[in-house]
């Protein structure tokens, strides 16, 4: 058993592993048996269309059977602790996949049990499973990531640090974030994206167009209202103005062959055209589709680790 709680965590060997595997189920078929007779819980503590179901989808395709629980289900409302509760967990699943509004630390005290495999499936401060969707999406569309620029624009949210983290642990990929001041990935994600790299992650942080150095093979956005960060200034949209991705932002900045991402949910209109999300260069849908092979990946990684 091992937990995917930080991608911080992995080698560039595993999470390469990690991402081809969700590759090859993109390419291959995603139902296959490797999970057969085992457990799988889904614990979610916020909203979720894609991550939940699809780490559910995922597990059953594997053959492992699924139990979920809500917000308020588990003891751990009712204040039992969380290593209380990881402890007996893991006597009767192997996995639980987790969503919470508290950051890394704390899912790795759910994580304490030896018994029981800890998926992080969004926690405040990083979306690593997020992070591998995105990979398995560039590299079936380009082949490898080596060589790949990507400009994630918005705020600089969990998807923005996931994918500061897996630029460091990907060789050959490079990322520029652009959020608007005082909207930054934080720093502290930053300087542990050096340290995993050596001290030469290839991630720039800007705060205005003007400052990227295109071209791009790239965009990626995300919904500039991160769930649950409430924003201090009331007029903070005007913050985002020029940060809206439309033809001209993708024509601007990407080369002939470049996509667009976005981890849903879209606020059309509003950081994304609907030209954009739903035009040529968007493999968004694809991208979602990779959430279920991503979290194959995860699962099989985690509980049962097949050599291929
Ligand atoms: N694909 C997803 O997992 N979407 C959920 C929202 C992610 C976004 N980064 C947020 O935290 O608001």
């Amino acid at each position: 058993m091992r937990n995917l709680i930080s991608l911080a965590d992995l080698t560039p060997a595993e999470l390469d592993r990690i991402v081809r595997r969700a590759v090859f189920f993109g390419r291959e078929g995603v139902d296959r048996r490797s999970l057969a007779g085992k457990q799988v819980g889904v614990y979610f503590r916020k909203s979720s269309t894609r991550t939940r179901t699809s780490f559910w989808s995922a597990a059953t395709r594997l053959g492992a059977d699924v139990i979920t629980y809500g917000p308020n289900e588990l003891q751990l409302s009712t204040g039992e602790t969380v290593e209380d509760t990881s402890r007996v967990l893991g006597q009767y699943l192997d996995a639980l996949v987790v969503r919470t509004n508290e950051d890394v630390e704390e899912i790795r005290r759910l994580g304490s049990s030896p018994d029981l495999a800890v998926v992080n499936a969004l926690s405040l401060d990083e979306h690593p499973t997020q992070a591998i969707a995105d990979l398995a999406t560039l590299t079936e569309r380009f082949g490898s990531l080596d060589g790949l620029h990507l400009l994630a624009v918005g705020e600089g949210n969990s998807s923005g640090a996931a994918l500061a983290l897996a630029t460091a642990l990907s060789p050959g990929l490079r990322l520029t974030l652009l959020c608007p001041s005082g909207y930054e990935v934080p720093k502290d994600k930053l300087d542990l994206a050096d340290e995993l790299a050596g001290g030469k992650a290839a991630v720039t942080q800007v705060t205005h167009p003007d400052e990227v150095e295109g071209p791009v093979d790239a965009v990626y956005t995300s919904r500039w209202q991160t769930m649950g960060v409430a924003k201090a200034n009331p007029d903070w949209l005007k913050d985002f103005e020029g940060f809206q991705i439309d033809d001209a932002f993708l024509d601007r900045f990407g080369g002939p062959d470049a996509v667009f991402l976005h981890d849903l949910p879209a606020v059309r209109g509003q950081e994304v055209t609907d030209e954009v999300l739903d035009g040529p260069r968007s493999v968004a849908w694809r991208q979602a589709y990779h959430k279920m092979t991503a979290a194959m990946a995860v699962l099989e990684w985690c509980v049962v680790s097949p050599g291929n």
